[in-house]
């Protein structure tokens, strides 16, 4: 612990009380948030289980206006909202507003993709009983929801990517009840919003298994969720140890079950020598600026930097330097991250070979995270596996390097990434195209000239990668593909139509898009 910051809560209650806490005064407030019991986990299951078949054969239409009801309630809550998510997360109102306007925006995208119907992957290929050698048999496809889903919230987004964030909106969308596990870093947020969907379900005449939330603070609550049989999906957003111990849980049940999770993400940068040469400064100005924003508490954070050696390089170190030790600590969302920030700094300050280029203001309040800038030779990162661990937090490592080709190298020896960040020149493309094979294998999303936080929500975003970003490289949390994850094909093969879905009946009575024998 630094001596700057003050005990970073107070009075803390026993584990079986949960309370909700600002972390910018360390004092606990509101009301008590009992840990559910074993009856009301079993109660949520239940009723997720039992509303899974009416609900995913729920017409497009009642899906889609849901949907939009969820966001409509979600409004209404109005300013007690905002109010209840900066005291328990200790962001600021216009960050909350814009999350909110994110949060509601995403249920808007998804209520479209629901209407518009091309998530069912609508597919016919017609009999043909006068094929030789062998006739074909009439085969129709379309995916249906995987089942109830459990899905965790993310304590850094306590909006967007938590009660009716990413998971949630895209597992209603693909017909998915959802088991909602609150995180306890905004109990009083979660419950609000939590309410705002129950009452959308209820107002669309859906069962109200659809929709429950489980605030909780013990590992016991998740590991129940992710154990129990009904659960036949989850949805993560937090700690690679938590990540990776909901992925161990999935896969030894005896029936294992996907599991959607996002955990960390380094999220390099490369500075072209071109570009470096033009504007190295601002750079180094706007570099800080996303290092710093939200007290650096993204996944998609720049957490490091890669340059190569020479004066504009240290053109750049010096303009980020001077940009951190100008800026304002930020209030951080827990006294557990907080407290994991302080360790992650110290460590890498301690690291052989690692400079502190700078360290932010020095905060007067709780749980303040000082932002640090480290700078070190590519061979000690090379020798160093330490020195490329997501450190949670306004933190970052710059990496001087002697040549292309060794920047290269290090770039083969990095985990998995949700983003790839590229400033260059248009004499810089020769460069930046030799290492696009190696950021494409690493990378969920790669960018040029401009910074990864701030995910847009729309059709063609990804915001996922390789492991350790995510346990499935193979789909993303944001966006309307998002949708595919929580989705499974079904054939049917010679149905009459009077028993085929909606969506594969001969007169196509949704207007769906199909495609015919592989057509659309
Ligand atoms: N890369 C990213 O997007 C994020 C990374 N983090 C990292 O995670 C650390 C802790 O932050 P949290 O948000 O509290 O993440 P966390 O992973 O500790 O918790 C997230 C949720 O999962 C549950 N959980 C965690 N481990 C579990 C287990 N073994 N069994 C069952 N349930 C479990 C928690 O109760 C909570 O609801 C941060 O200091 C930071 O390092 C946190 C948020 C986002
Ligand atoms: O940068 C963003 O907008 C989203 C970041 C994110 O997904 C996260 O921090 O969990």
């Amino acid at each position: 612990m630094r001596g700057h910051s003050r005990p970073t809560e107070r009075e803390r209650p026993p584990m079986t009380e949960l309370r909700s806490l600002n972390p910018a005064t360390g004092e606990h407030f509101g009301e008590v948030f009992p840990e559910p019991t074993a009856e009301q986990i079993e109660a949520a299951l239940a009723a997720a289980n039992a509303a899974f078949d009416v609900y995913r054969e729920t017409d497009l239409e009642t899906r889609a206006a849901f949907l939009e009801g969820v966001a409509a309630e979600i409004e209404a809550i109005g300013d007690a909202l905002i109010e209840r998510a900066m005291a328990e997360t200790g962001l600021p109102r216009p960050r909350l507003e814009g999350e909110r306007g994110r949060t509601t925006g995403q249920l808007r995208l998804f209520a479209k993709t629901v209407r518009q119907g091309d998530f069912l992957g609508a597919r016919i290929d017609p009999a043909q009983p006068e094929r030789k050698p062998l006739p074909r048999a009439d085969l129709r496809q379309r995916f249906i929801g995987l089942g109830p889903v459990a899905v965790f919230g993310a304590s850094n987004f306590p909006l967007a990517f938590s009660t009716a964030g990413g998971d949630t909106a895209a597992a209603l969308a693909a017909g998915c009840p959802v088991v909602f596990k609150g995180h306890p870093a905004h109990p009083g947020t979660a419950a609000l919003v939590g309410a705002a969907i129950s009452k959308a379900v209820e107002k669309a005449g859906l069962p109200a298994g659809v929709f429950s939330l489980l605030t909780g603070q013990t590992h016991e609550l998740g590991g129940a969720l992710v154990r129990d049989s009904r659960i036949k999906a989850v949805g993560f957003t937090g700690s690679r140890a938590g990540g990776v111990a909901l992925m161990k849980i999935a896969n030894e049940r005896p029936e294992p079950i996907p599991v959607y999770a996002e955990m960390s993400s380094v999220n390099p940068v490369i500075l072209f020598p071109h570009a470096l040469a033009a504007r190295a400064q601002a750079l180094g100005a706007a570099f800080v600026g996303s290092l710093t924003m939200g007290s650096g508490q993204f996944c998609t954070n720049p957490g490091l930097i890669f340059a190569l050696a020479g004066p504009d390089f240290d053109a750049f170190v010096a303009s980020a330097a001077a940009a951190l030790s100008a800026a304002h600590p930020q209030v951080m969302l827990t006294p557990g991250i907080f407290g994991a920030y302080e360790q992650g700094v110290e460590k890498l300050g301690s690291r052989p070979g690692v400079t502190v280029a700078a360290r932010g203001l020095v905060g007067e309040g709780c749980n303040q995270g000082q932002g640090a800038l480290f700078v070190v030779e590519a061979e000690t990162f090379a020798a160093d596996p330490a020195l490329s661990h997501e450190v949670f937090g306004s933190s970052s490592v710059i990496v001087r390097c002697p040549d292309i080709a060794t920047l290269a190298g290090l770039l083969e020896g990095l985990e998995g990434q949700l983003t790839a960040t590229l400033h260059l020149d248009a004499e810089d493309a020769e460069q930046a195209r030799g290492l696009l094979p190696i950021l494409e294998r690493k990378a969920g999303r790669i960018l040029a000239n401009g910074w990864p936080t701030g995910v847009e929500v729309a059709p063609a975003m990804v915001h996922g990668g390789p492991f350790p970003a995510t346990s499935d490289g193979r789909s993303t949390s944001v966006g309307t593909r998002a949708v595919e994850r929580f989705l499974r094909p079904v054939c049917y093969q010679d149905l009459p139509d009077v028993l085929l879905p909606a969506a594969l009946k001969e007169a196509n009575p949704l207007g769906v898009k199909r495609a015919i024998d592989g057509v659309l």
